[in-house]
C-alpha cells in the first residue's frame, strides 16, 4: 500500500457499523477501530479513563468528548503506520475536530437506514457484553441460540435497543450527527449510502473503497460478519 489510508464510518444505532466495518476491514485489510471496543477495554483494565467513562454508560449516557479524545487518542498515535476504519467515533463535533487535528482522513462513509429497519434490527440485536460481539436472530445468528459463538457465554439484549427507547436515541442521534456530517462534506469526503439492507449496501462501499485502496481480496461479499 502506497499511502495510507484512514476512513470513518457514521450512522445511526443499528445502522450497520460494526457489521459493514467487519467486511472493510476484512477485504481490503484495514484495521478496524471501535470506539465502543475501547471504551469496554478501558472499563475491563479499570484505566481512569475507563472508571469515569462507566459512570456514563451506566446511566445511559454517551461518554463526554474530553473523555472519549483522551480514551482514543493516544490508540491513534499507535496506529501511525497502519490504514484503518473507526467506527463509533466521532459522534459529536467537538470529536470530529479533535480527530481531524490527530489525523488526515480520507472518506467519511455514512450510513443512512430507514427508522423501520433500524427498529426491526434492533428488535433481533443479541450482544456479548463483554466483547461487543453482536448478533441478529435472522441476519447473523449465533451457532447455538442465545449463546456466543467464541466464549460459550449467554447473550444479552440491550435495554436501550428496544424500539420505545431508539426513537429518543435516534432524535439525539440526529441532532449531534448533522454537524458531524456538513463537517465531513465541507471537507468532500463524504459518502452517504442509503438502503434497507447491508447485503445492497456492501458492493456500493465496495465499488468506492476498491477506487481508494487495493483490496487484498477481490471476492469482498464475505459470508460471516462477526
Ligand atoms: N464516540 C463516542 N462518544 C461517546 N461515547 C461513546 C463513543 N463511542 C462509544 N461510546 C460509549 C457509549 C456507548 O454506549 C458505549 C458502547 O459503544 P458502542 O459499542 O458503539 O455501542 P452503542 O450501543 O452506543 O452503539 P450502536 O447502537 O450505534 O451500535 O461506549
Ligand atoms: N436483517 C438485517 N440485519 C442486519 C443487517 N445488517 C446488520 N444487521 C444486524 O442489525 C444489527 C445492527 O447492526 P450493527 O452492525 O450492530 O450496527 P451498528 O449499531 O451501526 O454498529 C445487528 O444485530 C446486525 O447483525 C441487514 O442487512 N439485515
Amino acid at each position: 500500500m502506497s499511502k495510507l489510508f484512514r476512513a470513518v464510518i457514521m450512522g445511526p444505532p443499528g445502522s450497520g457499523k460494526g457489521t459493514i466495518s467487519e467486511r472493510i476491514a476484512h477485504s481490503f485489510g484495514l484495521k478496524h477501530l471501535s470506539s465502543g471496543d475501547f471504551v469496554r477495554e478501558n472499563i475491563a483494565a479499570k484505566t481512569e479513563a475507563g472508571v469515569l467513562a462507566k459512570t456514563y454508560i451506566k446511566k445511559g449516557l454517551l461518554v463526554p468528548d474530553h473523555v472519549m479524545t483522551r480514551l482514543l487518542l493516544p490508540r491513534l498515535e499507535e496506529m501511525t503506520k497502519y490504514s484503518w476504519l473507526m467506527d463509533g467515533f466521532p459522534r459529536t463535533l467537538a470529536q470530529a475536530e479533535a480527530l481531524n487535528s490527530a489525523c488526515d482522513l480520507d472518506v467519511a462513509i455514512n450510513l443512512n437506514i430507514p427508522l423501520e429497519t433500524l427498529k426491526e434490527r434492533l428488535r433481533h440485536r443479541w450482544i456479548h457484553p463483554l466483547s461487543g460481539r453482536v448478533y441478529n436472530m435472522c441476519f447473523n445468528p449465533p451457532r447455538v441460540q442465545g449463546i456466543d459463538d467464541i466464549t460459550g457465554e449467554p447473550l444479552i439484549q440491550q435495554e436501550d435497543d428496544r424500539p420505545e427507547a431508539l426513537v429518543a436515541r435516534l432524535r439525539h442521534y440526529k441532532d449531534v450527527a448533522k454537524p458531524v456530517i456538513d463537517f465531513y462534506k465541507a471537507k468532500g469526503i463524504l459518502y452517504t449510502f442509503s438502503d434497507t439492507e447491508t447485503d445492497l449496501i456492501w458492493p456500493n462501499i465496495s465499488t468506492l473503497l476498491s477506487t481508494k485502496i487495493p483490496a487484498i481480496q477481490s471476492d469482498a461479499r464475505c459470508a460471516s460478519t462477526h
